[in-house]
C-alpha cells in the first residue's frame, strides 16, 4: 500500500507522526507548497518528497487531500488528468467539501471514482484522534476497511451520513482548540491564584483527561457525574452556578453554531 499526501501542514503531520508512533510501515509520497518545509519533514521522517502533486497521484494508491478548501479546486484541476487515468483512492479532509464536489472537479462522479470524506482530528498525533468517514458509491469494502483501518491505528472511528459532518466539524474537528482552551483558561486561574504555569496547567489537563475518560467508561451521563461531584453546600456547585451566570453552556452552543456555519458557508 502506498499512501500519497498533496498538504503537508498540521493535519498531514499529525497523521503521519500518529502513524509513525504506532509502527505504519507503508510508503508514503508527499508534496506541498512549501519546499522548505515539506523536503526536510520528508527526510526527516523516511518519507518520499514529490516534486509536485501529480507526482504524488502517478506514485499512491491512496491520496490524502490535506490542503485547505480554498486552494482545493486548483490541486483537483492540477491531478485531474492523472486521476482520471489512474483511478486511486482520493481522501479528502477539506472541511466543507462534499464527495460529490470532489468527484465533480475532476470531472468525475462519485459512482466513477473511489473517494472517501475523512474528518480527522490533531489528537491523531498522539494515536487518540476522532475521525468520521464516509464513502462513494464506488469504494470497493476492501478499499474502504483499509483506510478506516489507518485511522483506527490513531484513534477512534466513526462512519457518518455526510449530512452531519458539519457537525462532526464542531464536536471533534475544532473542538480540541475549545478544550485546550478550556484548559488554558483553568491553568490561569491556577496562574492567578500563585500556582506556576507549567504546574496548572498539567493539574488541569490531567483533569480533563480523566473526566474524559469516565465519561467514556461509566454508564452514567455526564450530568450525573456532575451531580456525583457537586456536595451540597459545597466548592463545585459554587463554581459551577457561577460559570453558568456567566453563560457556559450558551457560550459552548454558540461556539458550535459558528462552527457548523462556517463549515456549510453561511
Ligand atoms: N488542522 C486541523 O486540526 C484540521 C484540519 N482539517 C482540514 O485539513 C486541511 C489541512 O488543514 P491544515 O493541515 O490545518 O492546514 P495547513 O495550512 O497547516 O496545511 C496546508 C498544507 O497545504 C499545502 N498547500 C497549499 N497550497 C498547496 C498546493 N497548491 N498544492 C499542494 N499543497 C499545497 C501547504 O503548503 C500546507 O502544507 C484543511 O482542509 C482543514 O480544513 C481537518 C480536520 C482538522
Ligand atoms: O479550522 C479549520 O478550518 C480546521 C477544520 C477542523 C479543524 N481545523
Amino acid at each position: 500500500m502506498k499512501l500519497g499526501f498533496i498538504g503537508a501542514g498540521n493535519m498531514a503531520r499529525a497523521i503521519i507522526n500518529g502513524w509513525s508512533s504506532q509502527g505504519q510501515k507503508a510508503e508514503i509520497y508527499l508534496h506541498s507548497a512549501h519546499k522548505a518545509s515539506y523536503e526536510p519533514y520528508a527526510k526527516e521522517h523516511g518519507l518520499h518528497a514529490c516534486t509536485s502533486n501529480t507526482e504524488v497521484v502517478s506514485k499512491a494508491d491512496i491520496i490524502f487531500l490535506a490542503v485547505k478548501p480554498l486552494v482545493l479546486a486548483e490541486v483537483l484541476h492540477e491531478i485531474k488528468e492523472t486521476v482520471q487515468a489512474k483511478k486511486p483512492v482520493v481522501v479528502s479532509m477539506v472541511t466543507g467539501v462534499s464527495i460529490a464536489e470532489i468527484a465533480d472537479l475532476l470531472e468525475l462522479t462519485p459512482k466513477e471514482l473511489e473517494v472517501i470524506r475523512i474528518m480527522p482530528n490533531v489528537n491523531a498525533e498522539i494515536a487518540a484522534g476522532m475521525t468520521a468517514l464516509n464513502a462513494s458509491p464506488a469504494v470497493t469494502e476492501t478499499n474502504f476497511l483499509r483506510v478506516k483501518g489507518l485511522f483506527e491505528m490513531i484513534g477512534q472511528t466513526e462512519i457518518l451520513p455526510e449530512k452531519d459532518f458539519s457537525t462532526f466539524v464542531a464536536l471533534a474537528g475544532s473542538s480540541p482548540a475549545y478544550v485546550y482552551f478550556f484548559i488554558d483558561a483553568m491553568s490561569r486561574a491556577g496562574v492567578k491564584y500563585g500556582l506556576k504555569k507549567d504546574q496548572a496547567t498539567k493539574i488541569a489537563a490531567q483533569a480533563v483527561l480523566g473526566s474524559a475518560q469516565k465519561v467514556l467508561a461509566d454508564q452514567k451521563t455526564p450530568m450525573q457525574l456532575v451531580d456525583d461531584v457537586c456536595s451540597p453546600g459545597g466548592t463545585t456547585i459554587a463554581g459551577l452556578l457561577a460559570m453558568e451566570e456567566a453563560g457556559f453552556m450558551t457560550a459552548v452552543i454558540k461556539g458550535m453554531d459558528a462552527t457548523i456555519n462556517k463549515d456549510q458557508g453561511k
